[in-house]
């Protein structure tokens, strides 16, 4: 039996993997959704699980994990997004992905993409091809043309290599939104509160574009209060090796232990690279010093 996820109703449909759902992806997105409400279409993103070009040998590290995809879009005023797995479109032809899902799986009437979109097997096709296979089912489609921002095309590529650098305003200008992370608060060695610095431990998430290592000014929301924040993205040298993670410390903060609650992280601005200390009195005194840094920084970003 054919799928049919939009039976009830006509769709306005954006396509692209839309990793960080930067300024670039909105661009698109927001054209179909001022379309789908002018004429009472359905709006919906259809994207996939894993970004494509990991079934091409290349490794891509995530901006923004799945969950957040997803929170981001119905923000935006997206009724669904459609998360396909690739393997199932991989081999269709243009012609067969027009009709298996844009015709039957999603009765599209418009549809909405990059200037660098391409679809149908070994990625043969573009915009001019999905136009013209389009038109012959009445689907319109319209194309969004890249957006520049200092200079340069706003791509996921971009935004990736400027977290590898720690350039977190640029990443967060590009994206239109900050950079971070949701993820629940583990047990770390306990050597925190001995320093008066008790650290919020986090791991960062599975696959995602890990910030240069360092300390950065944050904002952290827990149970939807938010708090300045100064984080470390990193290994510890000084107390040893492990997997890079985040640890923050909430100078403003001084409630009970949160371990096990789900929280955000969202980095604002690098302060300075980590650094293995010769003892953790030197350390705790950096820290302190991060602290008082990061809560001037954090003026800038808060009214
Ligand atoms: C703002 C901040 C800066 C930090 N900078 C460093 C650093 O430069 N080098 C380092 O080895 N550890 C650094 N850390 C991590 C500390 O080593 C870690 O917080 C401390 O060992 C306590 O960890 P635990 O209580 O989670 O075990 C930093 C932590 C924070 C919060
Ligand atoms: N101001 C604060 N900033 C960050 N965490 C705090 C703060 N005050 C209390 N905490 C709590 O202290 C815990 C961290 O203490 P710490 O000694 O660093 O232990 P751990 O090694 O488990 O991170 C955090 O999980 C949090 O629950």
């Amino acid at each position: 039996m054919k799928e049919q996820i939009n039976e009830n109703n006509y769709s306005a449909v954006a396509l692209g993997f839309f990793d960080g759902i930067h300024q670039g992806h909105r661009a698109v997105i927001e054209k179909m959704i001022k379309v789908a409400n002018e004429k009472s279409l359905t709006p919906i993103v259809y994207t996939f699980r894993k970004n494509p070009a990991l079934l091409f040998g290349r490794s891509v590290e995530i901006i923004t994990p799945n969950e957040e995809r997803q929170i981001i879009l119905k923000n935006m005023g997206v009724s669904k997004v459609i998360e396909d797995d690739f393997l199932t479109v991989k081999d269709y032809s243009p012609r067969e992905f027009v009709e298996k899902i844009l015709v039957e799986k999603l009765n599209a009437k418009e549809v909405f993409c990059g200037f660098n979109y391409h679809f149908g097997k070994g990625g043969v096709a573009d915009h001019n091809t999905l136009k013209e296979i389009c038109k012959e089912f009445s689907i319109n489609v319209t194309v969004t043309d890249q957006v520049v921002v200092d200079g340069d095309t706003v791509s996921s590529t971009r935004i990736r290599k400027l977290i590898k650098n720690g350039e977190m305003e640029e990443v967060n200008k590009l994206l239109g939104h900050r950079f971070g992370y949701t993820s629940v608060i583990e047990q770390g060695n306990h050597i925190g509160r001995l320093m008066d610095t008790p650290t919020i431990n986090q791991k960062l998430p599975e696959n995602i574009a890990i910030p240069k290592f360092g300390v950065y000014t944050s904002i952290v929301t827990i149970k939807g209060k938010q708090y300045a924040g100064v984080t470390n993205v990193g290994v510890k040298p000084t107390v040893g090796n492990y997997k890079p993670l985040s640890e923050t410390w909430l100078p403003k903060y001084n409630g009970p232990d949160l371990y096990g609650e789900v929280i955000d992280t969202r980095l604002l601005c690098f302060q300075r690279p980590e650094k293995k200390f010769d003892s953790l009195a030197e350390l705790e005194k950096t820290i302190k010093n991060d602290g008082k840094n990061a809560l001037i920084n954090i003026k800038k970003y808060i009214c």
